[in-house]
């Protein structure tokens, strides 16, 4: 997070630090107990967004000495074939954790696969039984985008004990689990959505504006509360140039520029704190 657009230091020491604290504790697991964690990603059809996504997994498992399984299939696949690989990827013991990557192309059912995950090997804790478990504050596995937006808080010691947050966007990837999850920290919670009537008032009210939704620009600068933390989470893919040194390999190849939903520059003038996009949460 920062306060002006320049350095970025403290993030990429809370990246490096995250990855020493993996890194160790795999080592630990590996000569305490022979056991390789190993993920299995599932992937049905060949969107580009989903590819990188996937690639940055892969990536991220081999600097902390995680092996992944890698299973693609083309869009004409049986939904039943899906299933069964699931089936015996919950049998198998050389198996941990299982992602089913999203979103899933059209006729394939989000609910049904994710749901066939068995809850342990969860690791997106998409699982019904995950999302319920939340919601009681003893989750098998808190989903990773959420938890990953409350270790950002703590690594700048930011409390969230009788705060106003307030979440633009209510999905099962970051919306709601992220819902139960500050409530749980006794944050004071507003969930807002496509529906919502005052989304300017809601998020001037908040003394911490958390918004997932994917739409450029959606939160107004001047919406910020002055002193507020923003956490940007949204990503877009917009025609532009390049402007920013911190923009990925991947994104300048496709002459894409990436942008979150909050108008950064002028949310700057108010916040305390807020996020980058890209750099901010997410994979580095
Ligand atoms: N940086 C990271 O690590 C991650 C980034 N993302 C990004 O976050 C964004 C959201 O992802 P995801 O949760 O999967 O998206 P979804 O499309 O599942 O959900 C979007 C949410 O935004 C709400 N919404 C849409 N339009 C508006 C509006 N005008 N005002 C208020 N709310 C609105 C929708 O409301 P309704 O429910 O009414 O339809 C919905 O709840 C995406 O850009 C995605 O790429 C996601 C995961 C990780
Ligand atoms: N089963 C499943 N699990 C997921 O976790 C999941 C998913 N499906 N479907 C899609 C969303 C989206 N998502 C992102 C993760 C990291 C970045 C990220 O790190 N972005 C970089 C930019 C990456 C780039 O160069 O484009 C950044 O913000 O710095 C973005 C988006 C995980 N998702």
């Amino acid at each position: 997070m920062e306060r002006c657009s320049q350095s970025n230091e403290k993030n990429d020491s809370i990246t490096r630090k995250l990855i020493v604290e993996l890194k160790d504790g795999i080592n630990y697991l590996k000569k305490s107990t022979g056991i390789v964690p190993r993920l299995a990603v599932l992937q049905v059809g060949d969107r580009e967004d989903s590819n990188l996504y996937i690639k940055m997994k892969e990536n991220m498992a081999k600097k902390i000495g995680v092996e992944i399984s890698k299973y693609k299939f083309n869009e004409d696949v049986h939904q039943r074939k899906i299933f069964s690989l699931i089936n015996s990827l919950n049998l198998d013991p050389n198996i941990h954790g299982i992602i089913v990557q999203l979103p899933l192309p059209n006729g394939f059912s989000e609910f049904e696969l994710t749901e066939a995950i068995d809850c342990i090997k969860d690791v997106d804790g998409f699982h019904s039984s995950n999302l319920t478990r939340i919601t009681k504050n003893c989750v098998f596995n808190p989903p990773c985008t959420p938890s990953g937006i409350i270790r950002l808080l703590s690594e700048y010691n930011i409390d969230l004990e009788g705060k106003l947050v307030t979440i633009v966007g209510r999905s099962s990837v970051v919306g709601i689990p992220l819902f139960h999850m500050l409530s749980n920290l006794n944050a004071t919670v507003t969930l807002c959505h496509s529906k919502t009537r005052d989304l300017e008032s809601m998020v001037k009210m908040a003394d911490i504006v958390i918004s997932a939704v994917g739409k450029p620009a959606l939160i107004k600068g001047h919406w910020i509360k002055p002193g507020a933390i923003v956490v940007d989470v949204g990503i877009s893919y917009v025609d532009g140039i390049l402007q920013n040194a911190r923009l990925k390999d991947s994104s300048k190849k496709s002459g894409k520029r990436i942008v979150g939903d909050v108008d950064f520059e002028n949310a700057l003038k108010n916040v305390s704190l807020i996020t980058p996009v890209p750099g901010g949460v997410g994979n580095h």
